[in-house]
Parts: C-alpha cells; sequence; structure tokens
C-alpha cells in the first residue's frame, strides 16, 4: 500500500488507474476553466493566523450540519458517474462516508442506484435531485429517495443546461456512459479498473435506466442534458419540489446574494455555496470569494454550506472560519475512490480530518464552534470590487 499524505497523493494514483475518459471528466472545468483553477488559488490567497500557548487538549471537529451529527463538517458532494471511477464506487463512498461519520450525497446520475445504496448503508444518506422534463419521472424519484429514508434533499440549480468541457467532447464521453475503441485501447493499461468493472453490480445510470423511457442514444453528456433537463425549472417550481419532498431542503448551486435572498423566501433549510466546481459557468467568481457577499445577506437566517475547491483541511478551516456550518468535497474523494477503491475515499476523509485537526491546534482553536473571522488574514479586496 503507498502511504498516502495529500490529496494529491491520491490524484496521481487516480490518473494512473482510471481510464482517461473518466479521469478527465472528473478533472475537467468548463471552457478556459479560469474558474475551476480560481476556486483553489483563491483558497490559497487567505492565510491562516497561527496563535501559541492555548491549551489545544480536547480538540474535537465535531460539529452538525441541517441539524445532524458530524465527525467534521465535510460531507461528500454529489458525483454523477461515480460508479465509472471505480466499480460500486457509489457503494464504496458511501459506505465509506458512514464509517467516518460523515453525510455523503447520492447524485440523480450515479451509476448505482438508490435502492443499492440504501441496502448497503445503514444510517441515512442525502439525495440530489436533477429536475428532468418527465414531471412524472422526477414525482418516482423523490417517492424513491423517501422509501430510501434519505435524510435530505439536495436541489441542484446551477445544471439545467450543462457547461462545455471540452475534453469529453474529444473523448466522446457519452451518456449514459458507454466504452468506445479509444476508451478500450486505453483499459489495456488499467487492468485492475477493468476487473473490477466486469463484477460491478451496474454500468449506467441506475437511477435512469429502466426508470424512464427514451433515455439512450445519445451523443454526448451535453446534448443529453438538453434533451432531458427541465430548461423550465424556477423559483415557484422549487418551493413544489420542496413541498412535494416535506423533508430538509438543501439549495445547491447558489453564488449570488439575490439568489441566496431567494433561497432564504422558498424556505430551504440550507444553501451550498458553489459553482458546481467551475464545470459550468466558466468566468463566474470562485465560491470562496462569494461566500462573504452571500453570508451578510442571508447568513443569520440560514445555513450557509460551500464546495468548490476544498482540497485540504486547511480549505475547510478557511471557509468555517470565514462563516460556513458545512464544508463539500468533491473531486478529492474522487481521487480516493479512482485510487483505492472505499480505503481510497477513506484515506482522503482521515486526510483532510488531519489537516483540520492540526491546524485548528496550531491556530488555537479547540472547537469548530470557536472557529471564525479572527482565525483569518484576508488580504484587502479580497471579495473583488466588481460591480453587478
Ligand atoms: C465528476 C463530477 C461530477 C459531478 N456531478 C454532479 C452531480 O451529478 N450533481 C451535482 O449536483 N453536482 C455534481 N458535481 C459537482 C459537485 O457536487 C461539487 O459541487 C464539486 O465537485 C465541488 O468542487 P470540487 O470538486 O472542487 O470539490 C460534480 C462534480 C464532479 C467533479
Ligand atoms: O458532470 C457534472 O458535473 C454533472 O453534474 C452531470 C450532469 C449531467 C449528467 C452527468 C453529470
Amino acid at each position: 500500500m503507498p502511504v498516502i499524505t495529500t490529496i494529491d497523493d491520491l490524484k496521481r494514483l487516480h490518473e494512473r488507474r482510471v481510464p482517461r475518459m473518466f479521469y478527465d471528466y472528473a478533472e475537467s472545468g468548463s471552457w478556459t476553466e479560469q474558474t475551476f483553477r480560481e476556486n483553489t488559488t483563491d483558497f490559497e490567497q487567505i492565510r491562516l493566523r497561527q496563535r501559541v500557548a492555548v491549551d489545544m487538549s480536547g480538540r474535537s471537529t465535531k460539529t452538525q450540519m441541517i441539524g445532524q451529527d458530524v465527525a467534521m463538517p465535510v460531507a461528500l458532494a454529489p458525483v454523477g458517474l461515480t460508479g465509472m471511477q471505480h466499480a460500486d464506487g457509489e457503494i464504496k463512498a458511501a459506505r465509506a462516508a458512514e464509517a467516518f461519520g460523515v453525510p455523503f450525497t447520492l447524485s440523480t446520475m450515479s451509476i448505482n442506484s438508490i435502492e443499492d445504496v440504501a441496502e448497503a448503508t445503514t444510517k441515512p444518506f442525502w439525495f440530489q435531485l436533477y429536475t428532468m422534463r418527465d414531471e412524472d419521472y422526477v414525482a418516482r424519484l423523490i417517492q424513491r429517495a423517501k422509501d430510501a429514508k434519505c435524510s435530505a434533499l439536495v436541489i441542484t440549480l446551477d445544471l439545467q443546461i450543462l457547461g462545455q468541457r471540452h475534453k469529453d467532447l474529444k473523448n466522446g464521453l457519452s451518456a449514459p456512459p458507454k466504452l468506445t475503441a479509444k476508451t478500450l485501447a486505453n483499459l489495456a493499461t488499467k487492468w485492475s479498473w477493468g476487473i473490477g468493472m466486469m463484477g460491478a453490480k451496474r454500468r449506467s445510470f441506475g437511477n435512469i435506466v429502466g426508470h424512464v423511457h427514451g433515455v439512450d442514444d445519445t451523443a454526448n453528456l451535453g446534448a443529453w442534458t438538453a434533451e432531458q433537463f427541465d430548461p423550465t425549472l424556477d423559483w415557484g417550481k422549487i418551493a413544489k419540489l420542496k413541498e412535494q419532498w416535506g423533508g430538509k431542503v438543501i439549495l445547491k448551486g447558489i453564488l449570488d446574494a439575490d439568489d441566496a435572498r431567494m433561497a432564504l423566501k422558498v424556505g430551504a433549510d440550507a444553501i451550498i455555496v458553489s459553482n458546481h466546481g467551475g464545470r459550468q459557468l466558466d468566468g463566474a467568481i470562485s465560491s470562496i470569494r462569494a461566500l462573504p457577499s452571500i453570508l451578510e445577506a442571508v447568513g443569520d437566517q440560514i445555513e450557509v454550506h460551500l464546495d468548490s475547491g476544498i482540497r485540504s483541511g486547511q480549505d475547510v478551516l478557511k471557509a468555517m472560519a470565514m462563516g460556513a456550518k458545512g464544508t463539500y468535497i468533491g473531486r478529492a474523494f474522487i481521487y480516493g475512490l479512482g485510487a483505492m477503491g472505499q480505503a481510497g475515499v477513506t484515506s482522503a476523509l482521515e486526510v483532510i480530518h488531519k489537516e483540520l485537526d492540526l491546524s485548528m491546534a496550531l491556530c488555537g482553536e479547540t472547537s469548530v464552534a470557536g472557529l471564525g473571522k479572527h482565525n483569518l488574514l484576508i488580504p484587502k479586496g479580497f471579495e473583488g470590487d466588481w460591480q453587478p
């Protein structure tokens, strides 16, 4: 077993072990990838305040997200096609999250189905919803998530149409995913991935294929999304979905204070400040830069979470100290999954937990609740003086 001490170690192994088509799909941002890059470089702009001679014994990273206990404020973000990174990837990731004590969010676009994951775990997980044109299908999907006892519905709002990712088009990534001649050639060097996949429970969209008609035979992810997703989704429809669900609702993909106010108005329990990991609107600001103005607008009335660009426990610390009440990792756990399956996801969580715990101690903090702006050195003008 290789010694893993950083998320980057897992990323290198992921690249080595997973066919290029799926590695590229995970790693890509849209268009020039400016937003994708700035999601991580903007975290680097913020510095941590080192404090000394503070009793650091009895530290804890435990806290709550939407009223649920978490071992640290880091959930697994919904990631489509997770089961193509590793056989039964959603089951593996959900089990790793459950054992660690952090929430797992299952994507609508997952390979393992809601029922597969419910069967393989003992605690409730969260379900992420994409709304399709077929409203009956959406209603059935919500019912399936209820039947599986999912404890939150995460409705993603920043992807009713897909941002263009060049590599996916060049690699011929289709939806539902199919192996092309190019990928099969690439497979020759990815034996363990291929052998695993042969034994996988599923190799196509588990929540969709067999549950809705006319979904196969599409050239690429963008064309498929344009055909299937509901382009008319608006705040009125979001309010109706919330009513249909009846439980906790998290609205994902908020990057603007005005939208955060709308989310508050429809009665969401939490929002996720997110630009979808730089995969949607290239040129949008990083989520860590968007966070302060959103907190100012709604932070005292709704739980504000953040994702996009988190690669370390220091990043988690920075987001929490700025005022977020929770964070999510997307690629960071996908690297682990592609590298080593369930053990790799556990490893990603351990890396981030250790970084968070040690950095809290070196900042002179012993609890998540104690974190605040006093832990940060934020450069003047960090939020940008761009005018809407
Ligand atoms: C490969 C990949 C697939 C994704 N699929 C979904 C999805 O199905 N639903 C969704 O709401 N977000 C999806 N996202 C966005 C993630 O939930 C999350 O917002 C993003 O990964 C956070 O950025 P990070 O990867 O820098 O942590 C996806 C992200 C990646 C990298
Ligand atoms: O790739 C993504 O980011 C994503 O969310 C998605 C959208 C449509 C189909 C599969 C994944």
